[in-house]
């Protein structure tokens, strides 16, 4: 149909690329393809398949037409040739690093990482010979003094997970593409409506989408998008051999549905996200907000540039009166939910410190740039001025 023929918009492709309903019966919602196998016709086309001498399903760890789809989807919305989807956004990532490297190899990463993937990196790949070298990656010349003779691949999340930092993602490709490295970065705060990695020089982009993508707080998968030859080695040895992270068909379906409304969700996250990020900033009870959408922000100019569609649903701040002012600004919230994990309908927040990067210790927080009075915002869908009487009348009780 018109879609499959011709590049067209982000919110069209995102609700048809890539699937034709009268190719199943005319139905107009994909088909759930709930199988853990699939039927050769034949002996001889079952070692074909296996082989990779001839196309067709084989097992659901490998492949499933509904999570087959929905890759096709995201690899478009992406910009990128093949995408992966897996159980979850660490399943990506660690399905992509256990992939991509072996003892004796280095990655460069930013200071700011979620605390997981920190983990991972520091007490999970460090376990297996892999060196990890942290750098501010905002300072061009401190990354570039970052690589080493190893460094193998450049690692990072743009706005970064919790303090909404950026790191200019052509400029550090262009570092890394001259020594060699490849770059890998996170983009599920910004999503591929508000920025494309893959087009200002990334390899492999990876995903939470627990987060935006499903957008309805009601799953947990992931997504890596990149170069076929990447995808590929992904999907037959890191997911298949290596994690095992495999996406359900039923929330691959979910993800998709969840697509259908990510511009319209984003649009409303953004605007929502910008005037209470203004709230905030005027507010005598903080002391400092986070969000690259306000023309103070330092990287201001950066966020215009890399981020044209927006700046997200995401906040961090701090209150005068520090942590304790933070548990009493929390506690005193009575429609905004206190709940780790964001992107959702729901206005969420968390306290870093003590909750989504309690894998850093205290002294790892203070030289990653993560205060221990952070709070951080997830801007839901909720009409904004419920949200602003909200978290007004918190503020005024946390002074
Ligand atoms: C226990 S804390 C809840 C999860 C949170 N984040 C997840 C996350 C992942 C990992 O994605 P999953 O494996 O789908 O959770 C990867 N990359 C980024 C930038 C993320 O924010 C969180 O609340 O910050």
């Amino acid at each position: 149909n018109l879609t499959n023929q011709r590049a067209t918009g982000f919110a069209t492709r995102a609700i048809h690329h890539g699937y034709d309903p009268l190719d199943h019966q005319g139905a107009l919602s994909p088909p759930l393809h709930l199988t853990s196998t699939f039927a050769f016709p034949s002996a001889a086309e079952g070692g074909r398949r296996f082989a990779g001498e001839a196309p067709g399903y084989i097992y659901g760890r490998i492949g499933n037409p509904t999570v087959a789809l929905l890759e096709t989807r995201l690899a478009s919305l992406e910009g990128g040739e093949a995408a992966l989807a897996t159980a979850s956004g660490m399943g990506a990532i660690t399905s992509a690093i256990w992939s991509l490297l072996k003892p004796g190899d280095e990655i460069l990463t930013d200071l700011t990482l979620y605390g997981c993937t920190f983990a991972f990196f520091r007490h999970g790949l460090a376990q297996f010979g892999i060196t990890v070298r942290h750098a501010d990656l905002t300072d061009l010349a401190a990354a570039e003094a970052g690589f080493g003779p190893r460094t193998r691949l450049v690692y990072f999340e743009t706005p970064a997970n919790p303090n909404m930092r950026l790191v200019d993602i052509a400029a550090i490709a262009e570092l890394a593409h001259a020594r060699g490295a490849l770059v890998m970065v996170d983009n599920t705060y910004a999503t591929p409506l508000l920025q494309r990695p893959l087009s200002l020089g990334a390899d492999l982009v990876v995903h939470s989408a627990t987060k935006y993508l499903g957008g309805h707080g009601d799953l947990l998968a992931g997504a890596a998008v990149g170069r076929q030859e990447l995808i590929e080695r992904m999907r037959l040895f890191g997911l298949k051999d290596m994690t095992g992270a495999v996406l359900s068909p039923f929330d691959a379906f979910l993800v998709l549905r969840g697509l259908k409304t990510l511009e319209v969700r984003m649009e409303r996250h953004c605007r929502s996200a910008l005037h209470l990020a203004q709230l905030l900033e005027a507010h005598p009870a903080v002391a400092a907000v986070h969000y690259p959408g306000l023309a103070s922000a330092p990287q201001h100019d950066l966020a215009r540039r890399q981020m044209p569609g927006g700046f997200g649903g995401m906040i961090a701040f701090e209150l005068e009166g520090g942590f304790d002012a933070g548990l009493r600004f929390m506690d005193a919230l009575e429609l905004v939910t206190i709940a780790v994990s964001l992107g959702d309908a729901e206005t969420l927040v968390q306290h870093p410190a003590s909750m989504t990067h309690s894998p850093y210790s205290p002294e790892e927080r203070a030289a990653h740039g993560i205060s221990e009075g952070l709070i951080r915002l997830s801007v839901g869908l909720e009409s904004v001025e419920d949200l602003e009487a909200d978290i007004g009348q918190a503020l005024d009780r946390a002074l």
